[in-house]
């Protein structure tokens, strides 16, 4: 015995809910993308980061796009007390690096305490291949890239971030100290917790302005 109206619907209900996952999907990730923000850290409240999680937004990181699958994202993570350690060293880094006329004595006060409250703080950088067909700025735009996987993985899972280049980290100091080679490029330090601060609204000036469509005359349009 057959029943059509049994594979009429099921046929039916199969595609409405293709198309309203496929919206709660873009619904979910305009969500993500347009609420996460940067959080600075002095405004970390001090709770920690479950390693576990560090390491899913690592996973997430770790599926950026590469060309040539070079992969060439890297990460230096720091938990617990290796965390204020390393923004100590970091602005000694920054001390040494910088010539007296420019160096600001807040700004070193303030990186030295950077990682008070915070949780974890992951150095990204690009580790340079030696495929000679991949340049340095593809290898750079995919550790961005992994960089913001981890931006909006923390945003999902409520974690705050701040993606930094301060300090010493565009310094040859800091690349140093880390033992990265001369080709290699930090891409920022994350600075990673919780805070109790509610975000402040993010703005954008409207894509319209930083956008060129082009088509071809009697091409169709929206
Ligand atoms: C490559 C890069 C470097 C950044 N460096 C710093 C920084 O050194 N200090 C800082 O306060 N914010 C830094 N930010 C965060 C920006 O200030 C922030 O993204 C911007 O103000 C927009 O705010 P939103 O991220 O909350 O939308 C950096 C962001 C990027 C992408």
């Amino acid at each position: 015995m057959s029943f059509p109206w049994v594979k009429y619907f099921y046929t039916h209900s199969n595609i409405t809910l293709y198309f309203c996952s496929t919206m709660d999907k873009f619904t979910l990730l305009q969500e993500t993308v347009t609420n996460r923000r940067s959080t600075k850290p002095v405004t970390f409240n001090g709770k920690k980061i479950a390693d576990q999680q560090i390491k899913q937004l690592l996973e997430l990181a770790n599926w950026a796009p590469s060309h040539g699958l070079t992969e060439p994202w890297r990460f230096v993570v720091y938990s617990d007390s290796a965390v204020p350690a390393f923004c100590h060293q970091h602005a000694e880094l920054y001390k040494q690096s910088t010539p007296p006329e420019r160096f600001n004595s807040a700004k070193y006060e303030k990186q030295q305490h950077s990682g008070d409250m915070a949780s974890h703080l992951i150095a990204a950088y690009m580790q340079r291949g030696d495929n000679p067909s991949i340049t340095a700025l593809e290898e750079i735009c995919a550790t961005a890239a992994a960089v913001e996987n981890i931006l909006l993985g923390a945003e999902a899972l409520g974690i705050a971030v701040l993606w930094s280049t301060g300090g010493a980290v565009l310094q040859p100091a800091l690349k140093e100290w880390l033992g990265l080679a001369e080709n290699d490029v930090i891409i920022g330090l994350l600075f990673m917790g919780y805070t109790d601060e509610p975000a402040k609204p993010g703005r954008r000036g409207p894509v319209e302005e930083k956008t060129k469509w082009n088509w071809f005359a009697g091409d169709g349009q929206d």
